[in-house]
């Protein structure tokens, strides 16, 4: 098999979009290039004294919109083209949920399961110093948050090195994905998982589609297989099930579980924290090369790990029928192309896993607007509502009343108001998608990128360009 560039694969599903449009070729190149890429070494004293180099990377994708966002990953996997693929797909991400912000993305390239507790928060903090150096990060400018490797405790050190640095009013927005108790947001930690549970019971409940499939409407019942139960893969998985589908199969890094009676994922996720393995989970079969669980018979796949993990070598295998891309990159275009033809319904990472910047947006508001949803000073209050029903507004078509979240003084309004944004804003946009490939008569994923070069598009033109 060719190597794997990622980026180019992104370029490959905009071009394909781009065809259907009669948008201008400068223009076309201006959105697909990366505005910037800082690949910054630097060392780290280990714990038993030697030292290390590290190398960690930032991209900022785009400039139509201020400030960039997108996660900071650790894993040996990440470089270069990795990352400025992911800051692009985070591009076309914000636009076809219409957050309004450019791409971004960072990555260190470590196993962070070989790094202890202080070491990984001595490379946090150095690679937040060196992106404060460069104006790679600031709630203005650029905005990380977690993404595969990393996660709320990552973000909190973040925001501290950058406090320590910085003296701002807004330096709390410097960052999202922050435990609740460091102006984090509720629900922003299962966010993603929630969006792809949205995302998928919406295209279950599409009649004709779920026709075409041999498949009955909604999710009960449903046969899903996930791999990578992080962050985004658990909770898709936890809120699929609750909605009565059955999780079947479970692919992790050093194995797999499959079972087809359904696999508790409260018990197998307790099970993995506990024993630190999948191994010796007493329910199900044990699977040794947990890819080979990709190509069990299911009814839908999500895969949630890495990129590049459906491709030539597997895409023929492959029995699901419907996909849903929770991971970035997950599919390459040989393998979208193999299975377009097997009619499977692919449900495209730019919009399924938007659920994650979408509530991270909210808590970026939440920053900026020096609230808390649900305890708010009543001085602030009308001025900080007024500010938050536009935006929610402005983002999901939906006009939210002050009474739907004005009972002060208690805690679950804010997750109330972060939940509903976060279904409305999948629902919309999967039924915006959903027209949108039946007008140009083509795939989901064509149908985002569509629709997310139409909104740049029209962003760049209307901004002109400097000088
Ligand atoms: N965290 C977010 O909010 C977010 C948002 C959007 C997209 N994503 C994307 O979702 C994907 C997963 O991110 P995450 O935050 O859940 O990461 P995570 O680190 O929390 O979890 C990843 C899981 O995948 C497992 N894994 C690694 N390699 C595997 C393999 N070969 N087979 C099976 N399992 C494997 C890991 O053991 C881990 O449990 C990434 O592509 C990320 O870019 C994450």
């Amino acid at each position: 098999m060719a190597p794997f560039k990622f980026f180019k694969q992104v370029n490959k599903n905009f071009d394909k979009a781009a065809e259907f449009l009669s948008v201008d070729k400068g223009m076309l190149n201006q959105i697909k290039a990366c505005n910037s890429t800082y690949h910054v070494t630097f060392p780290l004293r280990r714990d038993d004294g030697t030292v290390e180099v590290i190398h960690a990377w930032r991209s900022a994708h785009s400039s139509h919109k201020a400030p960039t966002k997108g996660g900071i990953r650790y894993a040996m996997e990440v470089n270069e083209d990795e990352v400025n693929a992911l800051a692009a797909l985070m591009t076309y991400k914000c636009a076809v949920v219409s957050v309004p912000f450019g791409g971004a993305k960072g990555g260190v390239k470590i196993d962070r399961s070989k790094y202890s507790e202080a070491e990984i928060e001595r490379i946090t903090r150095r690679f937040t110093f060196e992106l404060i150096k460069k104006n790679f990060l600031g709630p203005g400018v650029d905005v990380p948050a977690p993404d595969y490797g990393t996660s709320e405790r990552e973000m909190a050190w973040i925001l501290d090195t950058y406090r320590s640095m910085v003296s701002s009013l807004d330096s709390d927005g410097c960052v999202t994905g922050k435990p609740i108790h460091q102006s984090g947001i509720s629900g922003r930690t299962e966010a993603t998982g929630r969006g792809v549970f949205f995302g998928l019971r919406e295209a279950c409940n599409v009649k004709g589609d779920m026709d075409k499939l041999g498949l009955s409407t909604g999710l009960e019942g449903k046969r899903v297989i996930v791999q990578g139960l992080g962050n985004v893969g658990y909770y898709a998985a936890k809120f699929l099930r609750q909605e009565g589908a059955l999780i079947t199969g479970v692919a992790e890094a050093h194995g797999g579980i499959l079972d087809e009676k359904g696999i508790d994922i409260e018990k197998l996720k307790n099970h993995i924290t506990e024993t630190g393995s999948i191994a010796n989970y007493p329910e199900g079969t044990f699977i040794d090369q947990s890819h080979k669980l990709l190509e069990e018979h299911c009814d839908i796949l999500i895969p949630a790990a890495l990129e590049n993990q459906i491709n030539s070598g597997n895409a023929a295998n492959i029995k699901a029928k419907i996909i849903g891309e929770a991971a970035n990159g997950p599919l390459t275009s040989d393998a979208d192309q193999i299975l377009q033809q097997k009619s499977v319904l692919i449900v495209p990472d730019i919009y399924l896993n938007a659920g994650g910047v979408t509530v991270s947006y909210f808590e970026w508001i939440k920053n900026l607007s020096h609230i808390r949803f649900g305890r708010m000073d009543r001085r602030y209050e009308e001025n900080a509502m007024g500010r938050l029903l536009n935006a929610i507004e402005g983002l999901t078509g939906t006009a939210f009343k002050p009474e739907d979240v004005k009972k002060i003084g208690k805690g679950p309004e804010e997750w109330d108001i972060v939940d509903s944004g976060l279904e409305d804003t999948m629902v919309l946009a999967y039924h915006m998608l959903h027209q949108n490939a039946r007008s140009y008569d083509t795939d989901l994923r064509t149908a985002a990128y569509i629709s997310a070069i139409k909104k740049i598009a029209l962003s760049y033109q209307q901004l002109g360009i400097f000088p």
